[in-house]
């Protein structure tokens, strides 16, 4: 006999089943008041690339979603495809091919003699791209021509017919002339119409923004598809303007970034089988885009779904469509303004009270006991360690400091290219001050800035031996280039703004860390960064002076998970050897996380996976050699000892 979880768990089974049954019969009657996707929705025949493992399964607060019917082990890639409607940013138009989305090295890309906008890598990219660039071309052109210019467009910009479309509206082309292609019959329509759509939240919601948005993005979609009268609609298989809003409106809440390999954003594409995909603030699953070395151009871009923990079997494969080393109210904020819902995940239905603290909002105590209290805020002023009950007296100070750091991170991330210094010195300012309040590493806004200075700090250093290299010297050479330099006080000053960015990036992966967990993307990354600093040439390396002990150099078996003790030690980045070993060992370590989060087996960790076993490799060799002329240099020397 069923005892009463198992009863419960029945119960709850029928439930999710008949909700399931009362969409799809409600979509078949044609009922849409709702205002949810109709749904060819639950039936999973039209997502014929979806492998048989995953399935859609459809919730009443959520909708679709994609259920795991197999249980996975962290780090599987679960599913991969290639975009078909993805439109490269406008400001890499030149730089970057537009069919596989990589940049040019070398060889000059080929652009399209006839809108003399798109690129491409060569006539295989171009032919791939051609069905739809065919239509795109003659488009790209009626544009620049008619478009009424803002006026922060030059007369020279628009001779070079370089009045382009955003972003969206080139995707949103694509994924239409792929609808007309296709037929609108065919499984992509399908897709594309199943997709789910806010029209109808945003009506409710009234949000004056989001209906200005959705009217403009309209109107610049109708003069690029040149678009006359109703009737040329039908070919997209759209029979209204309300048909061809609401189609704008699956697309902004459907559409996401398509990344380097780096996370670097480098366009939009549509996917209607990734957009099956709900979000979490605690996600167990993260779509990226390794490109994998074993992928042929034709393959790229290639998005890949893979999990970020072990998930059970029938578990919600969830993603995150925010970064989620924001703080609760910001996480809402973000998902409320783009995608109408408010979340309820695991992470923000934990409540602020009790032995809890969401690091994300934290104080260290004031009686360094090893507790952490939350964040005063203006409706919970009272603060208190969370382990030893201490309360935070100056909750107002705090608050201010909190305020104000806010502020200046607006303001970096609006100055940080047109003024870098500028940037740099409110992020030095910023962050000593939160410091100094007790906010912690992984605490908003502390960490974004911590985030924008490391990145500040490594597009700010030149090195003064070669500006675009980073390469590995032997102590010697170094030593040589040292007292070639006649201003050594310069190459100090190098070394220590060297030094200093290290340490950012050193206190930035400390704080991701703690809130992301091993082998997400953008964790794996800033460690591989941090790594890559540390291989960087010392312009004025400390060891020389000390003369370090050097029989300690060899990588220690397999590498270390541990990181580099706290950045703000004096011995923190440690000079020479030392450095070379901790940069063998954290890239070690880099590249561990990246298999996890750009997918292990044929992807390897993705492109920047390959580029850090490469770059261990030569790491091996350095430091085989140098210990061989330690070695060869101790068996040189006179034998002197015990005489
Ligand atoms: C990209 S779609 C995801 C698939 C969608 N559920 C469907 O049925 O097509 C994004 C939309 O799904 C819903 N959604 C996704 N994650 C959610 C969550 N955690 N809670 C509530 N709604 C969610 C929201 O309506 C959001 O605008």
């Amino acid at each position: 006999m069923a005892n009463f979880a198992e009863l419960k768990a029945a119960r709850d089974r029928r439930k999710v089943q008949s909700s399931f049954t009362d969409n799809l019969n409600s979509l078949e009657d044609g009922a849409k008041a709702d205002g949810r996707a109709p749904n060819a929705d639950v039936k999973p025949t039209i997502y014929h690339s979806l492998p048989a493992d995953l399935e859609v399964r459809w919730t009443e607060t959520r909708g679709r979603g994609i259920w795991s019917r197999e249980k996975r082990r962290r780090g599987e890639i679960i599913f991969t495809e290639v975009q078909q409607s993805a439109a490269l940013s406008t400001g890499l138009l030149a730089t970057h091919c537009s069919a596989c989305f990589v940049e040019a090295s070398g060889v000059p890309l080929k652009r399209c003699p006839t809108c003399r906008i798109i690129h491409y890598c060569d006539t295989e990219c171009q032919s791939r791209d051609w069905t739809l660039h065919k239509r795109e071309c003659p488009a790209l052109q009626k544009w620049a021509t008619s478009v009424p210019s803002p006026s922060s467009e030059t007369s020279e910009d628009k001779r070079q017919g370089k009045v382009i479309p955003s972003d969206a509206i080139r995707a949103l082309g694509r994924m239409m002339w792929r609808k007309q292609k296709k037929g609108s019959s065919g499984d992509w329509a399908k897709q594309v119409d199943t997709m789910q759509s806010r029209k109808h939240r945003v009506r409710l919601s009234s949000n004056e923004k989001s209906s200005q948005l959705h009217t403009h993005m309209v109107h610049a979609l109708v003069r690029y598809l040149g678009l006359e009268s109703l009737d040329e609609l039908s070919s997209y298989g759209i029979d209204s303007i309300a048909g061809l809003v609401d189609l704008v409106s699956r697309f902004t809440t459907n559409a996401f970034t398509v990344a380097s390999p780096t996370l670097t954003p480098i366009g939009v594409s549509i996917s209607p089988i990734i957009a099956l995909f709900n979000h979490s603030c605690a996600p167990n699953a993260v779509p990226v885009f390794p490109r994998a070395p074993h992928n042929a151009k034709a393959n790229e871009p290639m998005a890949s779904v893979i999990t970020l923990r072990d998930i059970p079997a029938n578990e919600e494969v969830v993603i995150s469509y925010i970064d989620t080393t924001l703080t609760k109210r910001e996480r809402q904020k973000a998902l409320k303004e783009t995608y109408y819902f408010t979340c309820n995940c695991s992470l923000c239905e934990k409540p602020r009270d009790g032995a809890y603290v969401d690091s994300r909002e934290s104080l260290y105590c004031p009686k360094n006991c090893g507790g952490l209290c939350w964040l005063p805020t203006e409706d919970d002023p009272l603060a208190r360690c969370a382990k030893c009950g201490t309360v935070v007296k100056e909750s107002d100070a705090i608050l201010d400091v909190i305020r104000i750091g806010f502020v200046a991170l607006k303001k970096v991330n609006k100055v940080q290219i047109s003024d870098p210094q500028k940037a740099i010195q409110l992020t030095t300012n910023l962050i000593r001050i939160l410091a100094s309040a007790r906010v912690c590493p992984f605490t908003q806004p502390l960490l974004a800035l911590s985030r924008l200075h490391t990145t500040l700090l490594i597009s700010n250093y030149r090195s003064p031996f070669d500006p675009n290299v980073a390469e590995i010297s032997s102590p010697e050479i170094q030593e040589q280039r040292q007292t070639n330099q006649e201003d050594i006080s310069a190459l100090s000053e190098k070394q220590n703004q060297l030094d200093e960015t290290i340490q950012s990036a050193k206190r930035t992966t400390m704080g991701l860390n703690r809130l992301l967990p091993f082998g997400h993307p953008i964790r794996a990354l800033a460690l591989t960064e941090l790594g890559k600093l540390l291989i960087v040439d010392e312009p004025d390396p400390k060891h020389l002076k000390e003369k370090s002990d050097i029989s300690s150099v060899a990588p220690s078996g397999s590498g270390s998970s541990a990181l580099p003790q706290l950045a703000g030690t004096a011995k923190y980045p440690p000079s020479g050897p030392q450095r070379l070993k901790l940069a063998y060992e954290t890239l070690v370590s880099a590249r561990r996380e990246l298999i996890v989060g750009f997918g292990g087996g044929k992807n390897e960790g993705g492109q920047v996976g390959v580029e850090v076993r490469k770059i261990l490799v030569e790491i091996e060799k350095e430091l085989g050699v140098w210990k061989e002329g330690i070695r060869g240099a101790i068996a040189d020397l006179p034998k002197t000892t015990g005489k």
